[in-house]
């Protein structure tokens, strides 16, 4: 068996941040603003605060404003709706971000029911949801959204192909496979009470794994030539002589990559790509909310 293409998610991504600048530097000069993003981030969670620290970089970099909210661990919920209801109203703010997961004394639907749609670049919002199973335009979850972009570069069409989701959380999982049966994929979703995951695995031309298991899925469950997309991000314990350790996905890449026709790395794959979409959403709420024209399809 010939080795997997590596799917570059972080070129892919680099090139999106430029059509994503000159769509910002565009939006500027029509509307006399820059678009702005803030991002909300309760507690001192260090992976958490690494990714917020990414995205600011990056929101600036792209041209665009970035407001940047810390929290202490212990903030009453409410003063979190407060501040979520003062950036609903903030005419300089075109999307909003509340980093996941809060601490366990919030409600997260509560907090996510208090975006506005609109300003909901993340796509969590139940009216997002909606509008994503009804086939409606709205916002699209940024790490799924930037896992079709990827296929889509790579195969083209993806009409008839046997798609498998590993995973059905409300963040990944759901709305991966809502986006991939919107591509006319045949789609199934599996999960922890899936019997026999190897041999579902293995009837998929497109394995999408998004379960947060180190290595799970392994080269002998993958179809000759498939497309694998690894959503996982997970972080092993120290090897001997290693401060930190190091960061894998949900799929075993030294066998996978053996028999899979194309892979996404972790890191450099799905990653990079959840921020890059997350400033296109952005770019876009800020054009739609100000009523300024785009043809979306092209960033
Ligand atoms: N690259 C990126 O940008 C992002 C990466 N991630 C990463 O993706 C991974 C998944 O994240 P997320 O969706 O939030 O995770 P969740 O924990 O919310 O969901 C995990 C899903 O995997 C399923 N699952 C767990 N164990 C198994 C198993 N043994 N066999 C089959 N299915 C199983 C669960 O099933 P059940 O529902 O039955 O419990 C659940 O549906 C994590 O590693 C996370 O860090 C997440 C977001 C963005
Ligand atoms: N409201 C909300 N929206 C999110 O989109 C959201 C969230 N909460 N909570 C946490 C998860 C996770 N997530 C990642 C973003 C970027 C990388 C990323 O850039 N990863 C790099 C490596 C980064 C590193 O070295 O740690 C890579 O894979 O190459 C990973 C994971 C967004 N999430």
């Amino acid at each position: 068996m010939t080795e997997a293409s590596i799917i570059d998610g972080k070129g892919f991504a680099a090139g999106l941040r430029e059509r994503v600048s000159r769509v910002a530097a565009d939006f500027e000069a029509k509307a006399g603003r820059k678009a702005g993003l803030a991002v909300v981030l309760v507690g001192e969670d260090p992976a958490s605060q690494v990714y917020v620290r990414n995205k600011n970089k990056q929101t600036v970099a792209c041209g665009m404003n970035s407001f940047e909210h810390k929290l202490p661990v212990e903030t009453p919920e409410a003063d979190l709706l407060a501040l979520v209801e003062k950036l609903n109203a903030d005419p300089a703010v075109d999307g909003i971000l509340v980093q996941l997961p809060l601490p366990s004394h919030m409600n997260e639907q509560k907090v996510i029911a208090t975006i506005n749609p609109d300003k909901d670049v993340d796509g969590f919002h139940v009216v997002n949801v909606g509008r994503l199973a009804t086939g409606l335009p709205g916002f699209v979850p940024c790490t799924p959204l930037g896992c079709v972009m990827l296929l889509k570069d790579k195969l083209g069409s993806l009409s008839g192909l046997d798609a498998v989701v590993i995973g059905r959380s409300n963040i990944v999982g759901k709305p991966m496979a809502q986006l991939l049966l919107a591509e006319s994929c045949t789609v199934t979703i599996a999960h922890s009470r899936t019997r026999d995951l190897p041999a579902v695995v293995r009837r998929a031309d497109i394995v999408v794994a998004a379960v947060g298991r180190a290595e799970m899925v392994k080269g002998d469950w993958i179809k000759p030539g498939a497309t694998v997309i690894d959503v996982g991000i997970n972080r092993l314990p120290p090897a001997e002589g290693e401060t930190k350790g190091k960061l894998v996905g949900d799929v075993d890449f030294a066998s996978a990559s053996q028999v899979a026709g194309a892979i996404t790395p972790v890191p450099g794959g799905v990653g990079p790509m959840t921020i890059a979409v997350l400033l296109r959403n952005t770019v876009v709420a800020a054009h739609r909310n100000a009523g300024i024209g785009l043809d979306e399809n092209a960033i």
